[in-house]
């Protein structure tokens, strides 16, 4: 057998404490319904009724969404968010895909993207914002009220808040196919502590500030690290630029673009093909990894023919506001800014499209007002109720190699391997959503989650290259590896045949 099959084959003698898994409802409880002028109303409030028509949808989960679902809940508007699942990024949006946010006001020692994203989260939450972990896939808002149809629902709205981001754009190199995931990548902190690229010379493409930050991240594991920058400057902030230029870690190469990459006699990525813009000349630099960051495009198309975009798909807003060519539609964010892209100025977007849907449903008398539960039943910010306790294999849910290695050899049921790493947005992603899939299979199947920089040696030896990574087990067999976040439907259809 392989060690990629049986990546479990050294002792380990101290059982590690196991953790046991509980998935809180992402559902805030039902709010009490009330009309506007209600102060002085009975203490026993009427019943709930059906809301035919929300108020106001919310599109996209990054600072602008998260932001205008606080902002509309706090109004009593009881928004419906659409986080987004796999379609224009990660719910949270673009910050669950970094490290450090040293510039969002409020934070003066700083704020990994993906903790910050997690309050935006909270917050919405606790003010009463409805929130679906799923992709839109259809909107019309030709008719009134407009109709928002996701994976799983449909929805009537009076107004909505179009705040779907940007998603990172790809090179579209002759071979970016086949290394793609193998060499080739897009999230420096997805994919940079896997033993794939730890200790090799890495590429990054890319002059900006998404470039420059992986280029500096990667140095914490990498040998060496090119950035490949196809201008004789950086666009990068003077900041970046600065750390940038004092890390000898890094090599800036000007002028130079990126052809293709090239691989060795065993079919590995073994270099990066570069051409210099003035001479021409071609030449391979040697590399093991290839990371992309040379920005990002709108996520707009849902909205092509029905809303006014700009020619490189930004939705267009009236200066000053988040006004689109359609009342009721408002845009906030990346989607409709093509110059700062900041998470502050989303998050200021997100603000200004909240404030004016409440404006617009008043002035339109469409507004039908949610108040909110008394201070006591406000939901509590989440704890921790994670139960650490000695391993038990009736439990379903493990973390950690020695877990592993006792379920390999000793479960019956089919293993369900979750590699993720800690700093990794799209992991955090799919935790909860593998949770509620792995409940619908409880006692069928053994679920192990293992952290790629706690138990770095399982990782090398299950062969993973980025995270999050699913690899599926039977009798002591790797039967499927599933890298990245994919439909819900897709792990479940797999259990199910499998279990
Ligand atoms: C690597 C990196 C590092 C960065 N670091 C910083 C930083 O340090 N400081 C800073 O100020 N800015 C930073 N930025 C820029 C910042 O992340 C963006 O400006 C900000 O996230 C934009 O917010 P947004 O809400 O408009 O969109 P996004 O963050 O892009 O979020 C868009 C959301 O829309 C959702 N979505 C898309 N399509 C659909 C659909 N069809 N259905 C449902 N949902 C959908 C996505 O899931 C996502 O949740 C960084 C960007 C990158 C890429
Ligand atoms: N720490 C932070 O504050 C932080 C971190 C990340 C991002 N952000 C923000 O997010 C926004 C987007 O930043 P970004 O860096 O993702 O994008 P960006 O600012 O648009 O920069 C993209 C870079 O990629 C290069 N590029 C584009 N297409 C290329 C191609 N085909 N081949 C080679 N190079 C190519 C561009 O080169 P040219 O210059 O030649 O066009 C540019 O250097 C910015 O507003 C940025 O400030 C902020």
């Amino acid at each position: 057998m392989s060690t990629l099959s049986n990546p479990f084959f050294f002792f380990y003698s101290s059982p590690p404490p196991t953790l046991r898994f509980h998935s809180p409802s992402t559902r805030p409880r039902p709010l009490s319904l009330r009309p506007k002028a209600s102060a002085a109303a009975p203490v026993e409030p009427p019943p709930v009724p059906a809301k035919s028509v929300e108020n106001v949808v919310i599109i996209g989960s990054g600072p602008a969404g998260y932001t205008a679902a606080i902002y509309a809940a706090r109004a009593n508007l009881k928004p419906v968010v659409f986080e987004g699942y796999q379609v224009g990024g990660v719910p949270g949006g673009q910050l669950m895909t970094t490290t450090e946010v040293e510039n969002f006001p409020g934070f003066p020692d700083g704020i990994t993207g993906p903790d910050l994203m997690d309050r935006m989260r909270r917050q919405a939450e606790r003010w009463g914002a409805e929130l679906f972990q799923e992709d839109v896939e259809h909107i019309d808002v030709k008719n009134n009220p407009f109709t928002i149809r996701s994976s799983e629902r449909e929805v009537k709205c009076h107004s909505m808040i179009f705040a779907t981001g940007a998603t990172a754009k790809r090179l579209r190199l002759p071979r970016e196919d086949e290394f793609w995931s193998r060499g080739i990548s897009a999230c420096a902190i997805c994919d940079g502590a896997s033993p794939l690229f730890k200790g090799q010379v890495l590429g990054v493409v890319g002059g900006g500030d998404t470039a420059t930050e992986e280029a500096l991240y990667l140095t914490k594991y990498a040998r060496h690290v090119h950035l490949l920058v196809r201008k004789d400057q950086l666009r990068a902030s003077k900041a970046m630029q600065d750390r940038v230029y004092n890390n000898p870690n890094i090599t800036l190469h000007f002028n130079t673009e990126t052809v293709d990459v090239v691989s060795n006699m065993k079919g590995q990525m073994s270099g990066i093909l570069t051409k210099r813009v003035d001479s021409g000349e071609e030449s391979v630099l040697e590399a093991k990894g290839l990371f992309y960051g040379i920005g990002h495009s709108p996520n707009s198309q849902l909205l092509q023919g029905q809303v006014k975009l700009d020619s490189s798909g930004y939705v267009l807003v009236e200066e000053g506001s988040a006004k689109t060519s359609v009342e009721g539609v408002f845009a906030a964010g990346d989607v409709q800014d093509h110059q700062w892209r900041q998470a502050i100025t989303a998050a200021g977007s997100g603000c200004i499209a909240a404030l004016s849907v409440e404006r617009y449903l008043v002035s339109n008398n469409l507004l039908v007002e949610f108040h909110q539960p008394q201070t006591e039943e406000v939901k509590k910010e989440l704890t921790d109720r994670d139960v650490q306790e000695g391993f038990d294999i009736t439990l379903t849910k493990h973390k950690g190699q020695y877990a592993l290695r006792k379920l390999y050899h000793e479960s019956p049921r089919l293993i369900c391997v979750l590699y993720t790493a800690p700093t990794c947005g799209p992991c955090r992603t799919l935790k909860p959503i593998l949770s509620k899939v792995i409940d619908e299979f409880d006692q069928n199947v053994h679920f192990v989650e293992i952290d790629i920089e706690e138990d770095p040696e399982i990782a090398e030896a299950a062969g993973i290259m980025g995270t999050p990574c699913v690899q599926f087990f039977k009798n002591k067999e790797m039967i499927r590896t599933v890298s990245g976040v994919k439909m819900k439907r897709e792990y479940r259809e797999f259990i199910e045949v499998n279990k």
